[in-house]
């Protein structure tokens, strides 16, 4: 069915037509969706919409054709009723005759409601709207309120309700607002009896932006509720405008939510906190220890000694001291939790929002009982700073010169903050096979013997006993000072934009058809917040011992720093050593670099061929551009294009026949004291010498990618192997490549595939 509305804004606004279709047919979807608009240049109603708060709809029919089905709200009870006749005039006529069991009434509007609830990603409901709410759509419970916040930035993008009762709610369900036929606010406001509760929703919905009262949780108030007679009670907790109160004294010690500002809290009770001076620091004395006399005094943090769910935010400029006493304690050499969950031991809040548009605040990664999906996160920093996306963390991060890296910060729907797996402890053969030399543990678990991996040295840099001289002229620094954030004054980030484009990049190409400026298309490429989703082939240049930004909170230095995602190696029956992630890792997070000895190609002949990887940026760049890659790949050029992979090369790496080291070599790869030109092949051989990275397997669906990166060498023989994360992974997955080994190079080796992909090849070798 369908019928007109009238987008009206109180304002300036004109009124424009739109076109909105109610389903109401039965077993249907019951929303109420904008479908089009008669005026073209109307911009559509979307959330994330800039223009959305302009465009609030009046969010209701203007005509209404017979048989509407209809709510009518009758003694605390719904009812299904349906429209006799048809309403031309909706805003006109006061009453509407209406059909409930076969019987015809006469109704005033204002006690008739939408049978449609609201579908709010679609609809924006005006403030004072007067509307019925229910928990949820099967609810048979519901309350009566009206609009006093519309999403902001303030609230979350969320709906404060004020209750005719004097409570209040946010949003948490996007199915259970509908709206009432009438919307005279003052006659809807007039239809509510007790004098108090009419007057307190009169202030709070036309001066809700004056008071905001200030108080500390645990205060405790009183409070006129259930009769007209006041009770104690407790602030247990806040929400953006509203307060959770908790009325200890009484037997079921119930637990409400009202406005900050209510006329029902009595305000002599309330611990004012004048907003000049700071809320009680934890750890004040040190933290105005630390502070240079000349500066001013720090912003008023929300870290109460009294409770640490302060959350209301006072408008302030940030600076360090914001996150000052907060990241006392972080220390990202030792990082023993998901490192997803490192803000929220820095004083950051989330909040965690499911795809019904529910959600809470949390200090506390989740437990794995509730398996959000399809969700995403908001953050609220130290300070009570809300955030929705990832470049204004980022623009925070810098703000306060944070010890947090915007790294950290995630997202995207489905990644879940949750606390690292959990594995029978009497299966873990050691604690950390890196022997402290990685900033996080790395376990040994075995449960299918008491073996452990066979001996090698743990290193995380790439050893290597040959000579070579590389050339440092081409190596280019840069001077930036704001953690290189504007791309287009760091000359790291501009080399590697430059080699990709003069390597006909295909991403690069198609952007420069579209015509997109430099400053557009250096910001979209290679890393962005310290992820890559898409790899660069030509290779990415990270800043580096000579550049002058910061070490640690540089935007453009990812993989040289050490490994901080939470792994465990594990014993497989089918495979030997495997890893395994014990949390979720986000699309294009770096996991780290494959390590190992730095040999070239005459003494990877002698080596054995299970842990070698070959170095060879070169042969990329030959290939020109990542359309010829694909094309090559397809292709199977392998001997041009086995690069970055886990395999023993014709070209590198002599073999005899049986696919054994040939016996005409010397054995001694040693003693090879001759220096290394130009041409030579590198190899990186993990046997002896490695890190974690020697135990990744193969999959033929790979949930980590290589990319080459280079910092303190510009050689391009010398290219730090990076993986990263080629799509999500979830908590519990087996970290694997692609070798991308050609099947049949290796005569006489024959090994079975076991990756169990659906798209497996068959063989590895
Ligand atoms: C770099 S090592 C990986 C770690 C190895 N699993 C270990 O225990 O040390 C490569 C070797 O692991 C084994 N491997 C890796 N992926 C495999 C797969 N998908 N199927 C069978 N074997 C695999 C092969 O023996 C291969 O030569």
């Amino acid at each position: 069915m369908k019928f007109e509305y009238e987008r009206q804004n109180k304002e300036n606004y004109q009124y424009i037509p739109l076109q909105v279709i109610v389903d109401d047919e039965e077993n249907s979807s019951d929303d109420c969706f904008i479908i089009e608009s008669s005026d073209p240049t109307t911009p559509s109603l979307s959330r994330n919409d800039p223009n959305f708060h302009l465009l609030l709809t009046n969010a209701l029919p203007h005509t209404l054709s017979r048989r509407t089905n209809l709510l009518l709200i009758y003694e605390n009870r719904t009812l299904d009723v349906q429209i006799v006749d048809p309403v031309v005039n909706l805003e006109k006529q006061e009453r509407l005759t209406i059909s409930h069991l076969n019987y015809l009434y006469s109704i005033p509007k204002r006690h008739l409601y939408l049978s449609m609830c609201l579908n709010i990603e679609h609809v924006a409901i005006p403030e004072q709207t007067r509307i019925m709410y229910k928990l949820s759509s099967t609810s048979k419970t519901f309350s009566l309120g009206f609009i006093c916040e519309i999403p902001s930035l303030y609230n979350y993008q969320r709906y404060l309700i004020l209750f005719d009762d004097g409570t209040a709610t946010y949003t948490t369900n996007n199915n259970t607002i509908y709206a009432c036929l009438c919307q005279d606010f003052e006659r809807n406001l007039r239809s509510i009896e007790s004098t108090m509760l009419r007057q307190n929703l009169e202030k709070l919905i036309y001066n809700k932006n004056s008071n905001k009262r200030k108080f500390q949780l645990q205060d405790e108030v009183r409070v006129k509720k259930f009769d007209d007679k006041y009770h104690n009670a407790r602030m247990i907790d806040t929400d953006c405008s509203i307060v959770k109160l908790k009325f200890y004294e009484r037997q079921a010690q119930t637990e409400i939510w009202m406005h900050l500002d209510s006329l029902l809290i009595d305000d002599a009770e309330i611990a004012s906190v004048d907003i000049a001076s700071p809320v009680i620091l934890q750890n004040k004395r040190k933290c105005e220890e630390i502070l240079p006399i000349s500066q001013p005094p720090p912003p008023p943090l929300r870290v109460s000694t009294r409770t640490s769910l302060s959350n209301l935010y006072q408008s302030h400029q940030c600076s360090r001291y914001c996150v000052l006493t907060a990241e006392e304690n972080f220390a990202p050499h030792n990082i023993t939790e998901n490192p997803y969950t490192l803000p929220l031991s820095c004083g950051w809040t989330y909040f965690h929002i499911d795809r019904h548009g529910e959600g809470q605040f949390t200090k506390k990664p989740s437990t794995r009982k509730k398996l959000p999906f399809s969700s995403t996160y908001l953050y609220r920093s130290p300070c009570g700073r809300s955030f929705l996306t990832l470049d204004e963390i980022e623009e925070y991060l810098f703000q306060t010169d944070s010890k947090l890296t915007i790294k950290f910060f995630v997202n995207d729907r489905v990644t879940r903050l949750e606390s690292c797996l959990k594995y029978n402890s009497k299966y873990i053969l050691n604690e950390d096979i890196s022997q402290g030399k990685e900033h996080v543990k790395i376990p040994i678990y075995n449960e299918n013997n008491l073996e452990l991996p066979e001996e090698f040295t743990y290193v995380t840099q790439t050893p290597s006993k040959l000579k070579i001289s590389s050339d440092t002229s081409t190596m280019t620094c840069c001077s930036c000072t704001d953690n290189c954030r504007d791309r287009m004054k760091c000359s790291c980030w501009l080399k590697t934009f430059e080699q990709a484009r003069l390597n006909g990049n295909e991403q690069i190409r198609s952007w420069r058809r579209r015509k997109l400026s430099m400053e557009k298309m250096i910001s979209r490429f290679g890393y962005i917040h310290q992820r890559l989703k898409v790899p660069v082939w030509s290779g990415i240049y990270e800043c580096n011992s000579k550049c002058s930004c910061h070490a640690k909170q540089c935007t453009n230095r990812l993989v040289q720093h050490s490994l901080h995602q939470q792994l465990q190696l594990f014993h497989t029956t089918t495979k030997g050593w495997a890893l395994r992630v014990l949390h979720d890792i986000p699309h294009g997070s770096f996991i780290n670099a494959y390590v190992g000895e730095l040999i070239n190609g005459d003494m990877a002949a002698h080596r054995d061929f299970k842990y070698l990887a070959i170095l060879d940026h070169q042969s990329h760049l030959k290939t020109n551009d990542n359309k010829s890659r694909q094309q090559a790949l397809k292709n199977n050029f392998n001997d041009v294009l086995n690069a970055k992979t886990l395999i023993p090369v014709k070209k590198c790496i002599r073999l005899s026949h049986d696919g054994q080291p040939s016996d005409d070599d010397d054995d001694d790869d040693d003693d090879d004291d001759h220096e290394e030109d130009e041409d030579s092949c590198f190899i990186i051989d993990a046997k002896h010498y490695g890190s974690i990275s020697r135990f990744y397997n193969h999959s033929c669906k790979p949930n980590v990618e290589i990319q080459n990166i280079f910092i303190n060498s510009h050689d391009p023989r010398f290219p730090v192997i990076a993986l990263f994360a080629c799509r999500h992974i979830r908590a519990g997955e087996e970290i694997c490549w692609d070798y991308n080994y050609k099947v049949g190079c290796m005569p006489n080796v024959h090994i079975d595939c076991q990756c169990q992909a659906s798209n497996c090849r068959g063989r590895l070798l």
